[in-house]
């Protein structure tokens, strides 16, 4: 730990990809937390496998440390697996619309921090490289911007894949747009239909004027699928089409696909940049301030919490019951909520709750309807699956648990109770806007956030910077190892400040004794120690949920 609170500049040996100038003092000096499992150096000869659908088992990460516990977790770059790759002058140097602007060219050496809150003496954490067109002062004292890939040499390809949400089409036509703009590039694929597309389906050309109107409408006009994510076949596509840089729009699972696809591309020594764009109505992707999808989701649950409200206090003893998306994280429930100000019970999957009894879901319901007539519920979809007699033990064509519709069960379990066990006549509405919801188009706020993921993940291909996902952390976008956003879920803190606002805002009961919360906060504070163990040595960083920092 630092024991002082003066901030000092890192010192580093080299290894800055970014620049081709001799190392210098100042530069991170890498390390690896556990050896690597490929050996990149090493490409076979067409560098082809026979493998199959895979895990990435590629642990390597690229650490460099600092002084004050400052950690830099960087992202890999081609020039880690293919050394001596020739640099060429950055075209935006000369674009009039970026060249103007001083500020557009980020510091190569900039990075972001992921723990904003300080003490006196904490430790400066984990850090993540900065997005953004690089810049170097070479010893001439000029600002020069370097990239690994000439424009006429960039064939790039885009694959959406999961499940649909708002943006995914303004995340397509910003890639195709700022490609072709900033970076002169004309040789852009849209691969059809998620991760099969490479060896099952067509390819589309895609040019500005192909994508120029599709922000305005929902959905992803490449299609997406689940399942079908056979490494081999699809790196063997991207090879046979001389494709070189990969942007892949998707959430947790679809990162995990492109790590492995990623460590293909490395094993077979390849020259192509693998960039995950992170997409997740759900909000459940870490690190990452926000998902793009989501505020248009919270917006747009706005009318279904309305119309539930509208329903439930039009008649006597109404209950508007809404069921929302969230299959382990209840940000969308959480939100919608406190936006809608009608809501008087928040479910969500991080918040267990019971049905009888003093403190229990039936006696709040009862209260509420006795002093105010009305109640309107919202509840995320993976709320309350341990109450189901028996779980569902199917998967979707990805692997993921298939739910059982919990919003259903429990709304007929609320009429039962209030009918055969209080004698209450209610009158209860129940409403499912998932589909309505998740097929809508993103957003004015949304698309400029997209616009940004877009530019960040363009930027950093075009740096030669490989297998990372982009994403703002406390504001700043910057470039995040697959690695930090699949190994765990984005959760609701329900021990945290904003949980405790939506209880005062609905005046529900907590469902949880003291016991219960002091075992939580141990629990929050055992996997904040397991991953600083993760990312190494002599650091903190915060690992409570990341919407919204405060
Ligand atoms: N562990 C994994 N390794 C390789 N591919 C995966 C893995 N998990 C999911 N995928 C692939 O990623 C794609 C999207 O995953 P899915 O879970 O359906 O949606 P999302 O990306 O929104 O979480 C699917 O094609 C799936 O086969
Ligand atoms: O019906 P589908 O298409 O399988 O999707 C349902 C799931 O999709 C989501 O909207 C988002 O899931 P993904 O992030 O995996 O795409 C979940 O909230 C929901 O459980
Ligand atoms: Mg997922």
């Amino acid at each position: 730990m630092a024991s002082s609170a003066s901030i000092s500049r890192p010192r580093f040996r080299c290894f800055d990809p970014s620049n081709s100038y001799p190392a210098t003092p100042d530069h991170p000096r890498y390390f690896s937390a556990s050896p690597p499992t490929s050996s990149p150096s090493t490409p076979r000869a067409n560098g082809r496998s026979s493998g199959s659908m895979a895990i990435s088992d590629n642990s390597e990460l690229k650490i460099a440390t600092g002084p004050g516990g400052y950690v830099l977790e960087d992202v890999p770059h081609l020039v880690d697996y293919i050394p001596d790759l020739p640099t060429y002058p950055n075209p935006l140097q000369d674009n009039p619309s970026y060249s103007v602007v001083k500020q557009y060219f980020v510091n190569a050496d900039d990075t972001v921090a992921q723990k904003i809150v300080v003490h006196k003496d904490s430790p400066r954490g984990t850090h993540f490289r900065r997005s953004g067109p690089r810049q170097k002062t070479n010893h001439m004292q000029l600002d020069i911007s370097q990239v690994y890939f000439e424009s006429n040499d960039v064939h790039a390809c885009i694959v959406t894949c999961g499940g649909l949400c708002p943006g995914l089409n303004t995340v397509i036509r910003e890639i195709v747009c700022g490609l072709y703009h900033m970076y002169g590039v004309r040789r852009i694929l849209g691969i059809e239909g998620g991760y099969r597309g490479f060896y099952a389906r067509n390819t589309i050309p895609l040019t500005p004027k192909v994508v120029n109107d599709i922000h305005k409408r929902g959905g992803t006009i490449l299609g997406t699928s689940r399942g079908g994510h056979v490494t081999s076949k699809i790196v063997d596509s991207i090879q046979d089409r001389g494709i070189n840089q990969v942007y892949v729009i998707g959430g947790d699972g679809t990162q995990k696909g492109a790590s492995v696809i990623f460590e293909e591309i490395r094993r077979r020594g390849l020259k192509v940049v693998v960039a995950g764009i992170p997409k997740t109505i759900d909000n459940d992707i870490p690190v990452i301030d926000r998902s793009f999808g989501f505020d248009t989701a919270v917006e747009e649950a706005q009318r279904a919490i309305n119309a539930a409200h509208v329903e439930a206090e039009s008649v006597e003893n109404g209950i508007g019951f809404v069921k929302l998306m969230g299959r382990y994280s209840g940000f969308i429930a959480m939100y919608a909520t406190l936006g809608s100000r009608d809501v008087d019970c928040c479910l969500i999957p991080e918040s267990p709750f019971y049905l009888e009894g003093p403190g229990g879901l039936y006696e709040y319901i009862e209260r509420r309807l006795k002093e105010d007539g009305h109640l309107v519920i919202v509840m995320a979809e993976g709320a309350g699956q341990e109450l189901l007699a028996e779980s569902m033990n199917q998967q979707d064509a990805s692997g993921n648990k298939l739910l059982q519709d919990v919003g259903l069960w429990l709304s007929q379990n609320i009429r039962d109770h209030f009918s055969k066990q209080r004698n209450m006549a209610i009158n209860l509405k129940y409403i499912d806007p998932t589909y309505m919801i998740r097929a809508i188009p993103s957003n004015a706020s949304d698309n400029v956030y997209c616009t940004l993921l877009a530019h960040s993940a363009i930027h950093g291909a075009m740096a030669g910077y490989t297998g990372f996902t982009v994403g703002p952390v406390n504001g700043r976008h910057a470039y995040i190892p697959f690695r930090r956003v699949t190994e765990r879920q984005n959760k609701v803190v329900i021990t945290d400040r904003m949980w405790a606002r939506l209880l005062s805002s609905t005046n529900q009961p907590s469902f949880l004794d003291l016991k219960e919360v002091e075992a939580m906060k141990k629990e929050e504070k055992e996997e904040e120690t397991k991953a600083q163990l993760i990312v190494g040595e002599n650091h903190t960083e915060a690992t409570s949920a990341s919407l919204p920092k405060e």
